[in-house]
């Protein structure tokens, strides 16, 4: 079925979801506000209809969502311009690291439907993973609306306690970057081993791809997959060593995500 909807910010998230729509339901009608010319441009290209600005949006516009995906400290400003849009019903729908549905609240008339999305970047190819969170007032219909749109980009999972976003946005929301530099890592260490540059970059990333897939695919766990790697006194136990001594991959990708956790709490906090 067609749906009008509304995208503010179409940067790296925003149009990594807006991508993913369009691939997947052409009949959608995606209205954009991007001040940036060639974010606005690239947008088009893909089907949506985009303007500079909240006012520059047609007269009357009746968007069933309102997706919000500028920087978190944007986000208020923003829904402080979007009060006729909750008066025709519209749901709210952010995407901002640390913003709070009452911070969102705060800004929109009273009874507004608000829901909280955590995506990451893979939206773009449809294999993101989107993570939802809605005010007790949410209707089902529109819960099933957010959570169809959001289908088309990936994996949808709600949680039910808001203060989990935090631990969500440092796994799933930033954990692609996470992948990405691992991916460096491997490409560099083969290279430094004395692969050219393509094949150590190609063999790193199908080799990334080829796991996760088998990892999610498998119906044995990932510390199984690994030990069927692992040959007893083989090449991959003397790489596991160098990963696990001292469960120093643990104690390093832990830390990681708890800076992630924290970061969020504080924009959270400077909202
Ligand atoms: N990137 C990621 O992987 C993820 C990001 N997020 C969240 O998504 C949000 C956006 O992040 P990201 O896409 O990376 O950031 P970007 O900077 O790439 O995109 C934000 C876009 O919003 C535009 N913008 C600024 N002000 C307005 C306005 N008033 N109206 C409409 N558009 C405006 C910006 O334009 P200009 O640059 O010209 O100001 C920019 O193009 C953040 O809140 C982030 O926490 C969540 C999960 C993952
Ligand atoms: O880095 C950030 O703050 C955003 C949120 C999750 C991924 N990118």
């Amino acid at each position: 079925m067609s749906h009008t909807l509304l995208l503010i910010g179409c940067g790296n998230m925003g149009f990594a979801m807006l991508r993913g729509w369009l691939r997947e339901d052409p009949t959608l009608t995606v209205h954009v506000v991007e001040p940036a010319d060639a974010l606005r441009d690239r947008a088009a290209g893909v089907g949506a209809l985009a303007v500079p600005q909240l006012a520059d949006l047609p007269q009357g516009l009746v968007p069933e969502v309102v997706f919000v995906a500028v920087k978190p400290n944007l986000v208020e400003m923003v829904l402080a311009g979007c009060g006729d849009f909750a008066a025709r019903g519209a749901t709210f729908v952010s995407v901002a690291a640390g913003v709070t549905t009452a911070a969102m609240a705060h800004r929109l008339p009273g009874g507004a439907s608000i829901v909280r999305c955590m995506p990451n970047t893979p939206a773009a190819i449809g294999e993101g993973m989107m993570v939802l969170y809605a005010r007790v007032d949410v209707s089902d219909a529109a819960k099933t609306l957010v959570a169809s749109l959001l289908a088309t980009s990936g994996m949808v999972a709600w949680i039910d306690d808001e203060a989990q976003m935090d631990a969500v946005t440092a796994i799933s929301g930033s954990g692609p970057a996470y992948v990405f530099h691992f991916i460096e890592a491997l490409t560099d260490a083969g290279i430094a081993l004395g692969l050219p540059a393509k094949t150590a970059a190609l063999l790193a990333k199908q080799t990334v791809l080829g796991a996760g897939r088998l990892a999610m695919e498998a119906d044995v766990d990932p510390a199984t997959l690994r030990r069927q790697v692992t040959s007893p006194g083989g090449t991959t136990a003397a790489a596991l060593n160098v990963f696990m001594s001292d469960e120093r991959t643990e104690k390093l990708v832990a830390e990681a995500a708890r800076a992630a956790r924290d970061r969020s709490i504080e924009l959270g906090k400077s909202n």
